[in-house]
């Protein structure tokens, strides 16, 4: 996921989910990581063997010139078969859908106002659907599960979208206080999806063979996990543990390196980081166990940039 920049000026919906970090930044981030190069970008993407990318933002499509800079370097470096889609919530015109579609792109995934989805005919919303697939992008439509409007699902039977996804209504640090004046609550047992937007909730809309629902659980979950566990294989160090959910399992000990090599450690059993040892952690634990040294940590990380702590066990 290559978010571009925080910025949108056209839109404001009051359910837009850009927190602070993210709500008109100019950074541009891999996923989780600040990118500073090209370089950067390349690097996220090799290291969780990525099929294909999104672009996202903010609106990408209000620096075109970032956006079609990625896209080009994207297909340039892993090939035609690497898919690119974009999310957009502006409409753009037919020499933004040639230089998207110049660039590499894909697929051009739109998400037109709220109050329109009833009334999405002889709108510009319904022209840039064929104006995008003239272009050859593939156009479809991704919008957040609000409600579901019966003219909608008749726009959708005409076959100008090739398919709709409808991600579940979520609720997040960025907008909670403008979905709560709204009205909309978060459901008790999730922490993120809304109160009476569930697949269930949205059958009808659901229903439709060519729609789509992606459940918040799924998103969080799922789709996280598969990145890890991608990600993992090619940023582990040997002697890390990578388990079932993607994550790196080690060992940090305070002890010297000296020590390890008198009790026979291989050199590839660990490395010395900022000054303490990261270790193979069934080595340590044994050590621990057998008195050979005094103590340690069990770390559990995700495989990505931030290398965020998922849980320490000390022994
Ligand atoms: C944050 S937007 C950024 C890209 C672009 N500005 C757009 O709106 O498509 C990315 C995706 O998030 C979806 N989205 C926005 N607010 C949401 C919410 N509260 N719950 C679930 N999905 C949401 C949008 O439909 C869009 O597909
Ligand atoms: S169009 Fe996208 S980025 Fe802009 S306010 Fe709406 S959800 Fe947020």
């Amino acid at each position: 996921m290559l978010f571009v920049h925080g910025y949108c000026d056209h839109r404001d919906c009051f359910y837009c989910p850009l927190g602070e970090n993210r709500k008109n930044v100019d950074q541009v981030f891999a996923n989780e990581r600040p990118v500073e190069s090209d370089e950067d970008v390349l690097e996220a993407a090799r290291k969780m063997d990525a099929m294909g990318s999104s672009i996202t933002g903010g609106e990408p499509l209000e620096s075109m010139e970032r956006t079609t800079h990625y896209i080009s370097l994207l297909k340039d470096e892993f090939g035609a078969d690497h898919h690119i889609h974009l999310y957009t919530g502006i409409t753009g015109d037919r020499e933004i859908m040639r230089d998207l579609a110049e660039a590499g792109l894909d697929e051009i995934r739109f998400h037109p106002p709220v109050a329109l989805w009833g009334n999405i005919h002889g709108t510009f919303w319904e022209e840039i659907l064929y104006i995008a697939r003239e272009e050859g992008l593939t156009p479809a439509f991704e919008i957040p599960g609000i409600e579901a409007e019966t003219e909608f699902l008749e726009f959708i039977e005409e076959g100008a979208v090739d398919f709709v996804n409808v991600n579940e209504f979520e609720m997040s640090q960025g907008n909670y206080r403008r979905m709560h004046e709204q009205g909309y609550d978060r459901r008790t047992d999730h922490m993120s999806a809304v109160e009476g937007a569930s697949e269930d909730d949205m059958a009808e809309l659901v229903s439709h063979p060519k729609v789509y629902f992606c459940t918040s659980t799924f998103k969080d979950a799922a789709q996280h996990r598969n990145r890890l566990r991608r990600t993992a294989p090619n940023v582990s160090r040997p002697f890390e543990e990578i388990t079932d959910d993607g994550t790196l399992v080690y060992g940090v000990t305070e002890a010297e390196p000296a020590r390890l090599d008198e009790l026979g450690v291989p050199d590839e059993y660990y490395e010395v980081v900022d000054g303490q040892v990261e270790i193979a952690w069934w080595l340590l634990e044994e050590m621990v166990e057998e008195g050979d040294i005094e103590g340690g940590t069990i770390i559990e990380q995700y495989p990505t940039w931030d290398e965020q702590v998922v849980e320490k066990t000390p022994l």
